[in-house]
């Protein structure tokens, strides 16, 4: 049973003809892609903007019409994974290195879709290491910085050389293990000079769509 599966497709059954569609990143976001690439096929009339662009190719190969962002106006739904969520709808994305995309797509939408298996629900954010997005220049000012704030940071690596986001920055994962207060962190991550944003998603999400390992699916809206 695959359970990512099982939520993106739930997901997708919110997408209608005529949606202007944000399309997320990661294993589970990909088989929300793929499905609306299978109703593409079989008619469906939408149109869309990735998140990144591994996300963009797949939606390109599927036939999934990419609109260029200046052409596309505001999004009606925007279907994405996430690491963490906990009980209020907060999030830890950016475990595939696309947060600053999701967050520009995530707050230009209408409604933001959360799909992921039942394991990604948390009581308090923070097991899964915070992913921050820092420039390249003097990064290892930016590194100190973040050591000061008390964020434990680790550059992510690619082989032996500093992972590259698609903005061409880096990552400094941020081991943090429990977030007291998840708005007043992303505040403070986002005022430091060379922090691009990071991996916080505070009251963004407005339905989690969790498969359980049993297969069934937990629902939950925003009030
Ligand atoms: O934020 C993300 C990418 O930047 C992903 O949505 C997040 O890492 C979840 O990925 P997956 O569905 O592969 O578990």
């Amino acid at each position: 049973m695959n359970l990512k599966k099982i939520a993106a497709e739930r997901a997708a059954e919110y997408i209608k003809d005529g949606m202007k569609v944000g399309l997320g990143t990661g294993s589970t976001a990909y088989f929300a892609i793929c499905r609306l690439g299978e109703r593409v096929r079989d008619g469906l009339q939408i149109q869309a903007v990735a998140t990144s662009e591994a996300s963009d190719k797949l939606a390109r190969e599927w036939g999934i019409p990419i609109i260029p962002f200046d052409q596309i106006g505001r999004l009606d739904i925007t279907i994405d994974g996430a690491d963490e969520v906990d009980p209020d709808f907060n999030l830890i994305k950016g475990g595939g290195g696309a947060l600053l995309r999701e967050k520009i797509v995530a707050a230009n939408s209408d409604k933001l879709i959360i799909v992921a298996d039942g394991s990604k629900a948390v009581q308090q954010l923070g097991q899964f290491p915070l992913p921050v997005e820092v420039v390249p220049f003097a990064s290892e000012w930016t590194f100190q910085a973040l050591e000061n704030l008390g964020c434990r940071p680790k550059w992510r690596m690619n082989g032996d050389e500093r992972y590259l986001t698609d903005n061409g920055n880096l990552i400094a994962d941020c081991q943090m293990e429990a977030i007291e207060n998840a708005a007043e962190l992303n505040v403070k991550l986002n005022m430091l000079p060379g922090v691009v944003d990071n991996g916080l998603f505070v009251d963004m999400a407005d339905t989690v769509i969790l498969a359980k390992d049993d297969g069934s699916i937990d629902e939950r809206h925003r009030s």
